[in-house]
């Protein structure tokens, strides 16, 4: 079932337009003048229930005007939206109590009270039974691992500390939906394993919707199946990450470790312009290294097997291999205009 349903959604804001300088400043203070700007620009979006979707694109393409509409806090210049069959703008306290949010950069706990008190108020303000607030605050402090900083103020807690107690009080509710707004950043590691557990143990045992927007590549890979790329106000991609994957990751990286160097390694694909062999170790010209063979290949022109073959033909194989680009570099031909968009969007077809 849909719970998010946008249609044709649009909000402009009206910036400020100044000469530069001081004569500018001067000038618009007698004389303003004003630009539209279109933020989000026509999006369609559907969300069904229990997905988890990354929300991505450049700075300044509209994620957070998107998400702070669907949570009500503003008021679309054009088009509908309905989540959980409520009008966000119109029914904003409504609307507040079935979703939860956590902006990376903002935090919804009380700076001078601890964290344990934060949360409480919060039961109260959503009116969670006892019960149901006491087996979410034993989960989640053992799952995002809080005890140690529960009775410390939000204003003594490090990022990770904090990032952990925003998200504890954005789902103590058992809210349907998420908006995660960069949850992720500025973390190290070992937080940013323990909060995709979290989200990834939420959305399997309740359910939870969750809509992430992050620059984050690593939070698209471990959290979502779903990408929506938007670039300045529209979605240019709305599929599965395989398929942006499957489409415009051409190359893959062979790395065979060998036996013994294989004379002349450089050579050996020189009847395939679609292959190239990338490096050459343990022939004695890189120290004692182990005998290795890295070949970088169009997976669309020729198969893995191919190479390997051959390879095998001039040496002994003893293992291999195969590497694909990350979605880190798909995405970034993408923000950086190499994947031309009617491209992206023929891949993103057929979602369903
Ligand atoms: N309150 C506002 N008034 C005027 N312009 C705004 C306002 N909020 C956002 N914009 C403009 O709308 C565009 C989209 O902004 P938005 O914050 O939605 O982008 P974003 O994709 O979330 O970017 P980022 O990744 O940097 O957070 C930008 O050009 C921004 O300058």
């Amino acid at each position: 079932m849909s719970i998010i349903k946008a249609r044709g959604l649009k909000k402009v804001f009206k910036q400020a337009v100044k000469d530069p300088g001081l004569g500018g400043a001067i000038k618009h203070l007698f004389t303003q003048q004003y630009r539209e700007k279109y933020a989000v620009e026509g999006i369609d979006l559907t969300i069904e229930e229990g997905e988890t979707v990354a929300y991505v694109g450049p700075n300044g393409a509209g994620k957070s005007t998107t998400i702070k509409m669907l949570c009500g806090v503003l008021v679309p210049s054009g088009g509908e939206i309905l989540v959980d069959g409520r009008v966000p703008h119109k029914q904003r306290m409504e609307n507040a109590q079935h979703i939860g949010a956590v902006f990376g950069q903002r935090t919804q706990l009380w700076w001078d009270i601890p964290v344990r008190e934060s949360l409480t108020l919060l039961r109260d303000i959503y009116q969670v039974p006892p019960a149901a607030f006491k087996k979410n605050l034993d989960g989640f402090t053992e799952l995002l691992g809080m005890e140690s900083f529960l009775h410390l103020s939000a204003r003594k807690l490090s990022l990770g500390q904090r990032m952990r107690a925003d998200l504890a009080a954005a789902l103590l509710h058992d809210p349907k939906i998420v908006y995660l707004d960069e949850p992720t950043i500025g973390l190290d590691v070992v937080v940013k394993h323990r909060i995709r557990d979290f989200i990834k143990e939420m959305n399997r045992e309740k359910g939870t919707t969750m809509m992430l927007t992050t620059h984050d590549l690593g939070d698209i890979e471990n959290l979502c199946e779903r990408l929506v790329i938007i670039d300045q106000g529209r979605i240019i991609y709305d599929g599965k990450l395989q398929k942006v994957k499957d489409a415009f990751a051409r190359e893959r990286t062979i790395h065979t470790q060998l036996s013994a160097p294989i004379v002349g390694a450089e050579e050996l694909f020189a009847d395939m312009p679609e292959v190239a062999v990338e490096s050459s170790a343990g022939d004695g010209k890189e120290g004692d290294s182990v005998p290795s063979l890295s070949i970088k290949f169009d997976r669309f022109r020729c198969t893995a097997s191919e190479i390997v073959k051959r390879v095998m033909n001039h040496g002994e194989v003893v293992d291999f291999r195969i590497d694909e680009p990350s979605i880190e570099e798909i995405i970034t031909r993408v923000y950086e205009g190499q994947l031309d968009s009617a491209a992206l969007s023929e891949a993103g077809k057929g979602r369903e």
